[in-house]
Order: structure tokens, then sequence, then C-alpha cells
């Protein structure tokens, strides 16, 4: 998967997309990012990549040439629609990013993602170029640079062979749309407090339905949306019910 972005702060990118587990998938040629500085697609000698609204009001908006000049670039015209390829904008208006958005993007070949600035980016590069707008919460940032490392980091986990294998298992008991159950490590007493002990039995069943049982807890407790509309197996239903008894419901 090639990502890339368009920002007039690409040295943002840096750190967080060189480390860890995103700099790893990229060394291993899982995917590669790419910023782009906005503003080496300007045409005049102050490069200039915003201007004043019309129609007046506070702020600046970010001009719509240089994105031209830059997605023309990268992807031919506008009507070349390439399958496997999005174009993506981050704005407040956008619908909210979920786990199941993530695991889609994961299957892209192509992403651009357009991070605007100031107040904004002219409408006509929404209108021309794209093809989803995307937010990552109910809440206005500065830009949208943030908000498309966080995309990138939650998409990256669904990129085989991004995560060494201890991490895989987290993957298929959150995405499976509860919480995740408490995790402990050593040692076994910490301070006065001791790690549950279905987790010090060894015995793997009953660890299993262990941490079910904590994840339906959790879940009732804190996203009990969640579970609305949910048909439970069989097993699951005990689980439901052995948690809400020792939730004293
Ligand atoms: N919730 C979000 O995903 C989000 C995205 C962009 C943004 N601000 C940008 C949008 C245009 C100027 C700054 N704020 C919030």
């Amino acid at each position: 998967m090639n990502i890339h972005i368009l920002t007039i702060f690409p040295e943002m990118f840096q750190g967080p997309m060189s480390s860890s587990i995103i700099g790893r998938a990229c060394q291993k040629g899982l995917l590669s990012i790419e910023p782009h500085n906005l503003r080496d697609y300007t045409k005049d000698k102050h490069r200039q990549v915003d201007d004043t609204p019309y129609g007046g009001g506070a702020g600046m908006v970010m001009k719509a040439e240089p994105f031209f000049e830059a997605l023309t670039e990268l992807t031919g015209s506008p009507k070349q629609k390439k399958v496997g390829r999005k174009i993506i904008m981050l704005t407040p208006q956008g619908a909210t990013f979920t786990q199941k958005k993530a695991q889609e993007l994961a299957t892209m070949s192509e992403i651009i993602f357009l991070c605007g600035r100031y107040e904004g980016i002219d409408e006509r590069v929404r209108q021309t170029w794209v093809d989803e707008e995307i937010s990552i919460g109910d809440y206005i940032l500065t830009g949208g640079e943030l908000a498309t490392m966080v995309i990138i980091d939650a998409l990256v986990r669904f990129l085989p062979g991004a995560l060494g294998d201890e991490m895989s298992a987290q993957e298929e008991s959150f995405s499976d749309g509860l919480l995740e159950y408490p995790q402990y490590t050593k040692p076994a007493t910490w301070q006065g407090m001791t790690v549950p002990a279905p987790l010090l039995s060894g015995h793997h069943e009953q660890i299993r339905k262990w941490r079910r049982k904590e994840a339906f807890k959790r879940t009732y407790q804190f996203r009990p949306e969640l579970l609305r509309g949910r048909s439970l197996s069989i097993e699951d239903q005990i689980l439901f019910a052995e948690a809400l008894q020792e939730l004293g419901m």
C-alpha cells in the first residue's frame, strides 16, 4: 500500500510514522508513507498556500491550486478513478472513523490524505477530487495531520505481517465488537494486588471464558450500546448472564 499525504507540515510525520510498528511495516515494505509539502506545488515566489475567504470572516482558507497541482501529479486527472485508490479529506464533517473503516482502508493499494489547516480547504478541491471525508471524532483540530496519523496507525494493524504474532491475538478479541478484557503481567502480586486466579491456572478453556466474561462486563459497563441487537451464542449468553450477576445486576 502506498500512502501519500498532502500537507504544509510534512515534518510532523517523521517521528510517529517511522517508529515502532508503523516504522517496521514500512521497512518490511508492507506500506510506504510519503508526505508532500503543498508549498512545493505553488507557483508564486511567496509559495502562498492560503488566502482570505470570499465573503469575509476571520482566518484564512487553503488555496485550491496547490492541491490540484499535487493531485494531478500523483493521479493524472480527477476523472481517472483508479480501483483500490481513495482520496480522503480529514474534516469534522466527515463520517466518524471506526475499526471497520480501518479494516476497509487496509485493503486499498493507494490512499491520498488531504490535510487542511486554517479555516479549511477551498471547496472546489472537495468537489473535484475527494472520494471520502473522515472525522476521527467530534472535536476540532488545528489541522488534519494528527487525524491522518491516527487513521494510518489503526489501518496498519490490518496489513498482513505488520503485527508480530503476539499482537494478532488481540486483533480478533477486539475486532468482535466487545471491549478488551483486563490484561496482567508479572509479578503475580504487586502492592498487594493479585492477578485473578483463572489467569494463573494454565487452564486455557477457563482463561478463555474468564476473558470473554470480563469483556462482557466492561462492554456492558462502558459501551452498552455495543451489545444492543447482538445475537449471542449459547455460551456467550451464559457468560453474559454470569457477567451481569458478578456486576450485581
Ligand atoms: N475530527 C477530525 O477528524 C478533524 C479533522 C480536521 C480538523 N481540522 C482541520 C480541517 C480543516 C482545517 C483544520 N479538525 C478535526
